[in-house]
C-alpha cells in the first residue's frame, strides 16, 4: 500500500489506461488521466464512466480526466503510458516539454515499433534519456481489473526505485505487483503473446480440442522464448506472469481483442473486417509482421508465427495453419535442456533427416 499519496499521471483514455487509473486511485493516489477526446473527458469527470472503452465499470471519483497534457503531467511522480504502439512515440514527443528526469516513466503497451524493431521502453529511452524507465506486463485483461477481479502483474526495470514505486502505487487488495529486472524479456513477452492469441482464437473457431489448445500454447511459449533469448532476454522470464501467465489468459479468453480477431478470421471473416468490427487495438496483427521479418533476419525458427502470417497476409486458409505445426521438423520439447540442433543431428545420423 502507498504510505504517502503518490501523484500518478496516466496517458491514454482506452480500456487499459482507464483500468490502471482506477487502481491507482483505489490505492489512494492522486490520479490524472490524459486523453484526446473532450467528450470522453467530460463523461469520465461527470458520470465516472468511460462509455467508449470500458462502459460497464465505475471509475474511482479521484481520477481527474483532462485533454491538457501540462495539467496532467504537472507534479506527477509516476507516469503510466497506455497508448497503442503505433501512436506511442508521437504522444511521448508531444508530452516531452512537461516530462522531468526525476519522474518514473512506465510503458504498459504490448507492441513493437516498426522502424528499428523497438519496444516502447526503448522509445521512452530514446525520446527522454531518463533513468527511471520501466514496463508493466502480465495477464491483465482490462475489464477484469475494472471489475476488481484478483489480478497480478509484473513491473520490470533495471532501476530499483522504478520497481518499488510502482509496487507501492498499484499494489492493492485486488492487484498484486511482482518485480523483475529483465525489462526486455517482460516487454517482449507482452508483445509476442498477442501473436499466439490470434492463432488460438482462430483454432477455437475451427473447433480445436483441448489437446490442440494445450499444444499450441506450449509450442507458442517455446517459440516466444527462443525468439526473446536471441534478442538478449532471460528465458526464465517466460516462466513468469509476463510469459506463460499472459499467454494463458490471452489464448483462452474471449475478452482478449487479439483472440477475438483470430476467432472472427477462423469463422471466415477477412482481417480488415475483423479489425474494423473490433474497434479497439489488436497489437498482434502488426507484431506478427514485424516478428516474422526479424526472425528471418536473425535466423530464428518460428513456425507458428510464420503460419499465422501466411493466413493473415497471404490468403492461406486458416485450416492450413495447423499443417505448419504438425508437418514441421520433429523437434525438441524444451530446447534449453535438449538443443534442437542435437535432435536434428541425431536424425541426420540415422539417415532420416531431410534438409
Ligand atoms: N486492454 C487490455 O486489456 C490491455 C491492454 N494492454 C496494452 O495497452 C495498450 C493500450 O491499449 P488499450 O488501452 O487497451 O487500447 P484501446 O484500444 O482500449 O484504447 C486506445 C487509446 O489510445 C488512444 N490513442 C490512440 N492513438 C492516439 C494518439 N495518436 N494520441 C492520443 N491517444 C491515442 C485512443 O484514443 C484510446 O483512448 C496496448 O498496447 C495494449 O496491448 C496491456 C494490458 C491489458
Ligand atoms: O494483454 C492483454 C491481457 O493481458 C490484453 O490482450 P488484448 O490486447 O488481446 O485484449
Amino acid at each position: 500500500m502507498a504510505e504517502q499519496q503518490i501523484r500518478v499521471a496516466v496517458l491514454g483514455g482506452g480500456s487499459f489506461g482507464t483500468a490502471l487509473a482506477s487502481i491507482a486511485a483505489d490505492n489512494g493516489a492522486q490520479v490524472r488521466q490524459w486523453m484526446r477526446d473532450e467528450a470522453l473527458v467530460e463523461q469520465i469527470n461527470r458520470e465516472r464512466r468511460n462509455g467508449r472503452y470500458l462502459p460497464n465499470y465505475p471509475i474511482n471519483p479521484a481520477v481527474q480526466a483532462s485533454t491538457d497534457l501540462a495539467t496532467v503531467l504537472h507534479d506527477a511522480e509516476l507516469v503510466l503510458i497506455a497508448i497503442p504502439s503505433k501512436a506511442f512515440r508521437s504522444v511521448v514527443q508531444t508530452a516531452k516539454p512537461w516530462l522531468k528526469p526525476e519522474q518514473i516513466l512506465v510503458s504498459t503497451t504490448k507492441g513493437i515499433e516498426q522502424d528499428g524493431f523497438l519496444l516502447m521502453s526503448q522509445v521512452l529511452e530514446q525520446e527522454t534519456g531518463f533513468a527511471h524507465i520501466g514496463v508493466i506486463a502480465g495477464p491483465n485483461l482490462a475489464s477484469e481489473i475494472a471489475d476488481k477481479q484478483l489480478t497480478a502483474t509484473v513491473i520490470a526495470s533495471a532501476d530499483a526505485l522504478t520497481r518499488t514505486r510502482v509496487q507501492q502505487a498499484l499494489g492493492c487488495r485486488y492487484f498484486r505487483v511482482y518485480a523483475s529486472n529483465d525489462r526486455h524479456g517482460v516487454e517482449l513477452g507482452g508483445a509476442l503473446k498477442n501473436i499466439y492469441a490470434i492463432a488460438a482464437g482462430m483454432a477455437a473457431a475451427l473447433g480445436m480440442g483441448e489437446n490442440t489448445r494445450s499444444m499450441l500454447m506450449t509450442r507458442a511459449l517455446a517459440e516466444m522464448s527462443r525468439f526473446a533469448v536471441a534478442q538478449g532476454a532471460n528465458p526464465m522470464t517466460f516462466l513468469g506472469l509476463a510469459g506463460v501467465g499472459d499467454l494463458i489468459v490471452t489464448c483462452s479468453s474471449n475478452l482478449s481483442r487479439n483472440y477475438r480477431v483470430g476467432f472472427a478470421i477462423g469463422e471466415g471473416r477477412t482481417l480488415d473486417d475483423a479489425v474494423e468490427a473490433l474497434g479497439q487495438v489488436a497489437e498482434g496483427v502488426n507484431t506478427v509482421r514485424l516478428v516474422c521479418t526479424r526472425a528471418a533476419e536473425i535466423g530464428v525458427y518460428m513456425p507458428l508465427a510464420e503460419g499465422l502470417y501466411h493466413v493473415l497476409f497471404d490468403g492461406v486458409p486458416p485450416q492450413d495453419m495447423a499443417k505448419t505445426l504438425m508437418m514441421g521438423e520433429q523437434s525438441s520439447d524444451v530446447e534449453f535442456i535438449l538443443p534442437r540442433e542435437d535432435v536434428q543431428q541425431a536424425h541426420r545420423d540415422t539417415g532420416g533427416w531431410h534438409d
